[in-house]
């Protein structure tokens, strides 16, 4: 039997549109075995959030499929847990209760007092214990983002996806999230496939870098593997050669090999590369 623990296999999609049918992504194959940190990174529109959807149980692949531990994808399930780049909170519920909430309908069977301590146990893990009673327009987006993280995690989900989980937030508050999801996942060894477009955060938090090539007809064009020591530490790995040796790759990926036509000419790309490599500046999105 295969050690695999989420397989995305063969997967293409088409979309009808009044145009005819869209084909998004053809033949995605990744393996993740459990525990893997995975980003997907690639230009706009390319279909990173089509791969998440797919493996979310949101929509269904026109050929190929998912399998999670055995078992086929074929619906959304708490065993899969989506953390969205802007906070998906109910805005009329405390802190506690959005957590609560995912809590009671995950966890039906253990009892009031298990769900609670349960409950305030995730809030405590990305820090928010002292706000659980503030509602969602009372805290900042970086705090907004830390409940829904707790609500993802608090749910024991089998895999974690996040789509641009920090893309909304300034960079400062980003390092800092970044800095708790990797202490997080030290703790719980989660596995995770994260969307981003941030090309120092796929670095610094990733097993495995998921290169998408453009839409239409998307699919893999490379994965990166980033033997990186863990804990990692942001500034001890700017001046590490290893890590801006990956920093490159991707770059080269997504600015040389599968530039998009709209975007600047190679030579400025190459200085651009070489000026990133240099300053180890937070500006490298993919698009
Ligand atoms: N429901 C849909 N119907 C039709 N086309 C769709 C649908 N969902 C996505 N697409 C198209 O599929 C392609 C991939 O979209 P997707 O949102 O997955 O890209 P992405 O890489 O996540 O983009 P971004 O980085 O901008 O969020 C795009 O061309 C998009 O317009």
């Amino acid at each position: 039997m295969s050690q695999t623990y989420l397989d995305i296999s063969g997967v293409s999609i088409e979309f009808p549109t009044p145009a005819g049918p869209f084909k998004a992504l053809d033949n995605v194959n990744l393996k993740i075995q459990k525990g893997e940190f995975i980003s997907l990174i690639g230009h706009s529109g390319c279909g990173k959030s089509t791969v998440l959807n797919i493996v979310a149980g949101l929509y269904d692949a026109t050929q190929g499929g998912v399998i999670l531990q055995g078992k086929q994808v074929t619906k959304p399930g708490p065993d899969r847990a989506v953390v969205f780049q802007n906070h998906s909170l109910f805005p009329w519920l405390t802190c506690y209760d959005n957590v609560r909430l995912a809590v009671d309908q995950v966890f039906k069977k253990k009892s009031k007092k298990e769900r609670h301590e349960w409950t305030v146990h995730n809030l405590e893990l990305v820090h928010m214990g002292h706000a659980m009673n503030k509602r969602p327009d009372e805290i900042s987006g970086g705090m907004k983002q830390r409940i829904g993280i707790a609500r993802a995690l608090a749910m024991e989900p089998k895999v974690l996806l996040m789509d641009e989980p920090f893309g909304a937030l300034d960079a400062l508050t980003r390092a800092h999230m970044q800095d708790s999801l990797m202490e997080i996942q030290a703790e719980l060894n989660n596995t995770v496939i994260m969307i981003t477009h941030d090309v120092d955060e796929a670095v610094l938090l990733s097993d495995k870098i998921v290169m998408m090539t453009n839409g239409p007809a998307a699919t893999i064009g490379e994965i990166l593997t980033v033997e990186l020591e863990r804990p990692r530490d942001r500034l001890v790995l700017a001046d590490d050669s290893t890590y801006n040796h990956y920093r490159a790759e991707v770059l080269r990926f997504l600015h040389e090999k599968h530039a998009k036509k709209d975007t600047k000419p190679a030579s400025k790309i190459k200085t651009d590369v070489k000026k990133n490599n240099d300053t180890n500046n937070n500006n490298n999105k993919a698009a």
